[in-house]
C-alpha cells in the first residue's frame, strides 16, 4: 500500500503521466468533452504523445512543460460534500459570487472576474486536475492537497488558512482490549504484538500520507487498507486494528470507543487557496487573477475577527487624547487611534469640544477593550462589524511572490 515517494525532477512528469493512463482520474466522457470544446489544445502538440489534454507532453523525447494554450483560467471549486456551500458563501462575502445557472452544470462564472472558469469538480479531482494544469487554482481542504499533491512541488498555497473546514488527520485506536493502556504514538510502536506475520492493521483513505507517518513514527509492521467512508467502524468489525481519519468535534471516535494518542497527528487541515506553480507564471493573466482573489480574501478574513469601535474623549488636544488611548494595551488598533476633533459653538466661538476616536479592536479583546476605554474617559462607544480590512499590500501575496522567485 506504500506509495514511494517521487523523485524530484521527475515528479511532473511521473504526476502527468499516472494522470494520463489511470481512466479512473479522468472520466472519459469528461475528458473528451473537455477536448471538444477545445480542439485548439490537443492540435498544439503535434508530435509524439500527449499525456493529457494539457500541459505535461513529451515532444521529441523531451518534456514539454508549457502550460496549454487556452485563455481562461481556471478555478476549481468543491462540486460536493461538507466543503461546497462553505466555500461559496466565502467567495460571496468577498463579492465573488459564484454564478451557476444550475446545480448539475459543472461549470460556472465569477462576473467580477472576466478571464476566470469556474469549475466544480471532487476535491481530490481538483487537486489532480491543478498537477495535470486542467485547473489553474483550486479551493479544497489542506489535508486533500497533501494527500493527492503528493508534496509536488508544482502546488503552491496561495492562502493557508480560510477558516472553515478546521479539522485534522489523526491516527485513533480502540479504548479496549490490548489498547487500553496505550496512549501515544511511542508506545503503539513498541507493543510486542506487530510482527511481520501479524503487522498493526490499519483503515485509512489516506494511502500516501498514511504510509509515510508509520515509517516516520518508527512503525514497521503496518498495513493499510481502504474504504471511503465509516472508517470508525472498523476496529469493532475486527477489519483493523487502529484508523488513520479526519477528526473535527471527535464526537465519531468517541460513540465508537475510539481514542487518539500522543504524537498521531498526522497534520491540521482548513480550507485553502492552492495555485499551480506553472500557471501562475506561464498563464497570461493568472497572477493577476490571484492577486485579485487573494486581496479580496485577506480583506474579508482579516476583517471577520475584529470590529470598529468609535467612542467620546475629553481633552485638552488631539495629541494628549491619543496618548491617553496609547497607555492602554489593548486600544492600539491596526495602526493606532484615528482621533478626530469634534467641533461645538460657544458663546459664539467654534472650538474642539471633545475627541472622537476610532479604533479597530480584535472581536476576543472586545470587552476588555470597552473597559480601558472607560477608564480613559472614553463614553458613548459604538461598535460595528467591519467588511473589509484592505492592507497597502497582504503579506500573503508578498510570500507568494518570493516562492515563484519574483
Ligand atoms: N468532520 C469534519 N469537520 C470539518 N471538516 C471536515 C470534516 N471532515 C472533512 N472535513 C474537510 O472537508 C473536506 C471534504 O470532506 P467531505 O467529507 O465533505 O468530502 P469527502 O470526504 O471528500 O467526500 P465523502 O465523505 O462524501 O466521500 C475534507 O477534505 C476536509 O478538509
Ligand atoms: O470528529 P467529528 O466531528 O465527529 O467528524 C469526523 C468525521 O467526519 C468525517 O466524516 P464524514 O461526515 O465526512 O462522513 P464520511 O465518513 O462519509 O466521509 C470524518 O471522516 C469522520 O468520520
Ligand atoms: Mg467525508
Amino acid at each position: 500500500m506504500s506509495v514511494a515517494p517521487l523523485q524530484p525532477n521527475f515528479q511532473q512528469c511521473a504526476a502527468a503521466a499516472s494522470l494520463a493512463s489511470s481512466t479512473s482520474l479522468f472520466p472519459s466522457s469528461f475528458s473528451f468533452r473537455l477536448i471538444t470544446l477545445r480542439p485548439s489544445i490537443s492540435a498544439l502538440r503535434p508530435v509524439v504523445c500527449c499525456l493529457s489534454q494539457s500541459q505535461v507532453s513529451v515532444v521529441n523525447g523531451k518534456i514539454d512543460n508549457r502550460v496549454s494554450e487556452r485563455n481562461e483560467i481556471r478555478l476549481g471549486l468543491p462540486s460536493k460534500g461538507r466543503m461546497a456551500s462553505d466555500t461559496l458563501d466565502l467567495l460571496k462575502d468577498c463579492q465573488l459570487s459564484v454564478k451557476q445557472v444550475n446545480p448539475r452544470q459543472y461549470v460556472a462564472e465569477i462576473p467580477q472576474l472576466s478571464n476566470l472558469e469556474v469549475w466544480f469538480q471532487r476535491p481530490k479531482d481538483i487537486v489532480r486536475k491543478l498537477l495535470s494544469g486542467d485547473l489553474d487554482l483550486g479551493i479544497v481542504g489542506f489535508d486533500t492537497v497533501s494527500e493527492y499533491g503528493k508534496e509536488n512541488e508544482d502546488l503552491i498555497l496561495v492562502h493557508d488558512a480560510l477558516d472553515y473546514g478546521d479539522c485534522r488527520l489523526s491516527l485513533a485506536i480502540p479504548k479496549y482490549g490490548i489498547f487500553e493502556n496505550i496512549n501515544s504514538m511511542r508506545e503503539l510502536a513498541q507493543m510486542p504484538q506487530w510482527t511481520a506475520e501479524k503487522p498493526l492493521r490499519v483503515a485509512t483513505g489516506f494511502t500516501y500520507l498514511g504510509p509515510k507517518f508509520m515509517k516516520e513514527n518508527g512503525l514497521e509492521h503496518v498495513t493499510f487498507s481502504t474504504a471511503d467512508g465509516a472508517l470508525e467502524a472498523a476496529p469493532a468489525m475486527g477489519i483493523a486494528d487502529a484508523i488513520l481519519d479526519l477528526v473535527s468535534s471527535g464526537t465519531t471516535l468517541r460513540e465508537n470507543n475510539l481514542k487518539e494518542i500522543e504524537g498521531g497527528v498526522v497534520l491540521e487541515s482548513q480550507a485553502v487557496l492552492v495555485a499551480s506553480r506553472k500557471s501562475l507564471m506561464q498563464r497570461k493573466g493568472a497572477l493577476d487573477t490571484t492577486h485579485e482573489i487573494l486581496e479580496r480574501l485577506e480583506a474579508h478574513l482579516r476583517a471577520i475577527g475584529q470590529f470598529t469601535v468609535t467612542a467620546n474623549m475629553r481633552g485638552s488636544s488631539a495629541d494628549e487624547v491619543a496618548e491617553r488611548v496609547l497607555s492602554q494595551p489593548s486600544l492600539s488598533g491596526l495602526q493606532g487611534p484615528t482621533v478626530s476633533p469634534v467641533f461645538c459653538k460657544r458663546d459664539g466661538k467654534v472650538s474642539p469640544d471633545y475627541y472622537a476616536i476610532v479604533i479597530c479592536i480584535p472581536k476576543k479583546a472586545l470587552y476588555k477593550s470597552v473597559q480601558q476605554l472607560r477608564a480613559i474617559g472614553g463614553s458613548g462607544v459604538l461598535v460595528s462589524p467591519l467588511t473589509y480590512i484592505f492592507d497597502e499590500e497582504t503579506p500573503r501575496w508578498r510570500q507568494l511572490l518570493s516562492k515563484l522567485g519574483l
